[in-house]
């Protein structure tokens, strides 16, 4: 199982050149793409799902075009986008009951079956008979999930699923994804770093339309290992720093800044610490100045 994107590249009428010949290759299970705003991530996402072509470039899913037989490949997808809409009022047995028979699940046993075991996997099962326009945020990525996979997909695209969860219903989402990459190729994209550390097996960064780096987040984190370098600094301080190292990213501690370098020999009076993932997300997207 593989999709292949070669040098796909699109330009909006307004002229923004928000993919430039991209290159990514990926097998089953989960990848993330992880990039700040506007970085392009919905724009890949919404290429692969069909829903708009690219200026240049191909995409194949198991060597075949998926732009030649659209249709066909819409069969073996489901795409999460990031806003979905429901019906008001329409309960998500009702909802999913619509779209089951959208996708050609004729047989009504068959559809209930298929209804009920996918109600299980995502939580709601008690919570069916409720409006879905009336659920939580997290509630509603749930559902959106369920609705997905009613055709049992090969390819996932769930596109800034956990924006705006809490940390339990983030957690509960990550629990229902990890169940679906055995089976399938599943694209994340987040801006959140954490989300790609927890569940991700292989993933990209993308900035301004641009894969800065593809690997496995372990792998990634280990070629800056040595790197990264502590210390907590006034704003003066900083401003200096900044013209003289390459500051990726500040956080404020305790009260105090705290920079962070990445260097590969020690600054005077920094501290080496481990670095992270979201140590090397910022030494490609540098955060903007404070
Ligand atoms: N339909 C469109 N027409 C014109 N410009 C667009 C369109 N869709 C996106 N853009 C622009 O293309 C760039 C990439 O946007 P895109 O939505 O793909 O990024 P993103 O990484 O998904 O960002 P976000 O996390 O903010 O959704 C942005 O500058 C955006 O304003």
């Amino acid at each position: 199982m593989e999709l292949e994107i070669r040098d796909v590249s699109k330009t909006y009428a307004n002229g923004v050149h928000a993919l430039k010949a991209i290159n990514l290759t990926i097998g089953k299970g989960m990848f993330g793409l992880l990039g700040p705003n506007g970085a392009g991530k919905s724009s890949i996402m919404r290429t692969i799902a069909t829903l708009q072509t690219p200026d240049s470039g191909e995409i194949h899913f198991d060597g075949q075009s998926i732009f030649a037989n659209p249709t066909e490949f819409r069969r073996q997808l489901g795409y999460l986008p990031q806003d979905f809409g429901v019906y008001a009022n329409a309960s998500a047995t009702d909802m999913l009951d619509y779209f089951a028979r959208l996708k050609g699940i004729q047989n009504a046993k068959q559809r209930k079956s298929k209804i009920d075991q996918l109600l299980q996997l995502v939580n709601l099962t008690e919570h069916c008979h409720k409006a879905v326009d009336t659920y939580s945020g997290g509630m509603r990525q749930r559902f959106g999930i369920a609705q997905v996979l009613l055709n049992n997909p090969k390819v996932i695209i769930v596109d800034e699923p956990t924006a705006g969860l809490d940390p339990a219903e983030r957690n509960r989402f990550y629990s229902i994804l990890h169940q679906l990459t055995d089976s399938a190729i599943v694209i994340l994209s987040t801006h959140i770093v954490g989300d790609v550390t927890n569940l991700c097996g292989d993933m990209g960064i993308l900035n301004r339309g641009t894969i800065l780096a593809r690997g496995k987040p372990d792998e990634l984190v280990a070629s800056i290992a040595q790197q990264i370098w502590h210390k907590s600094v006034s704003r003066e301080e900083l401003k200096q720093l900044r013209s003289n190292h390459k500051v990726i990213s500040t956080r404020i501690v305790k009260g105090e800044i705290q920079a962070t370098i990445q260097s590969d020999t020690a600054p005077a009076h920094f501290t080496q610490s481990a670095a992270d993932l979201e140590d090397f997300y910022f030494s490609y997207v540098p955060e903007l100045a404070v």
